[in-house]
């Protein structure tokens, strides 16, 4: 079902929301595939001038050796030095928190950040790990069996799958 909601005006939102989190050097990371057309957005917007990051956090999952490689690994690439800068990090959606949670370790593995900031453009619920995003586009709550995806890279849209969403 596609039921997007107009994408620009939220991540104008989400940009202002970012703003007074940013310290001078901050950088941001996208993670592949729907999170680096959200950073790409809150990048231009908010006038960025390190180079934005993208990570493909395939190694990183916890059920790596279990589903193994997923065919379209792209590489990672942070090219900024990330010891005590504050990173932006964005993602589309945020659902069990096992992305982020690979994410991070991975952003760990080049330096030790003085602060990361998670945004992220949909809050589905279904937490598995103690992560909340710091800025937030739209909440959804969808029954389990449910996906809402990000198609891009342009235009942006928001795409409900399975099941029927039951609150807003
Ligand atoms: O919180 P989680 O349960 O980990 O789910 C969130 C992740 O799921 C989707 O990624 P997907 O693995 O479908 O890859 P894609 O971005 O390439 O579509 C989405 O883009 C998030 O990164
Ligand atoms: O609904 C969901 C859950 C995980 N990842 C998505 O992209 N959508």
């Amino acid at each position: 079902m596609n039921d997007s909601p107009e994408i620009e005006p939220i991540l104008d939102q989400m940009a202002a929301q970012l703003r007074p989190l940013l310290a001078e050097d901050a950088a941001m990371v996208g993670i592949y595939t729907g999170g680096v057309w959200v950073a790409q957005a809150l990048h231009q917007r908010l006038g960025l001038e390190t180079e934005l990051g993208q990570v493909d956090i395939s190694f990183y999952r916890d059920d790596f050796t279990r589903i193994g490689l997923h065919p379209e690994v792209r590489a990672s690439h942070i090219p900024f030095d990330v010891d005590n800068r504050v990173i932006i990090l964005v993602d589309d959606v945020l659902h069990t928190g096992r992305t982020i949670r690979a994410a991070l370790n991975e952003i760990f593995d080049y330096g030790r950040p003085a602060r990361i900031v998670l945004a992220v453009l949909v809050d589905r619920d279904g937490r598995e790990l103690p992560i909340q995003a710091d800025v937030v586009g739209l909440h959804r709550r969808l029954a389990a069996g449910a996906q809402i995806k990000l198609t891009g890279p342009a235009p942006l849209q928001l795409v409900t799958r399975g099941a029927t969403e039951h609150k807003a």
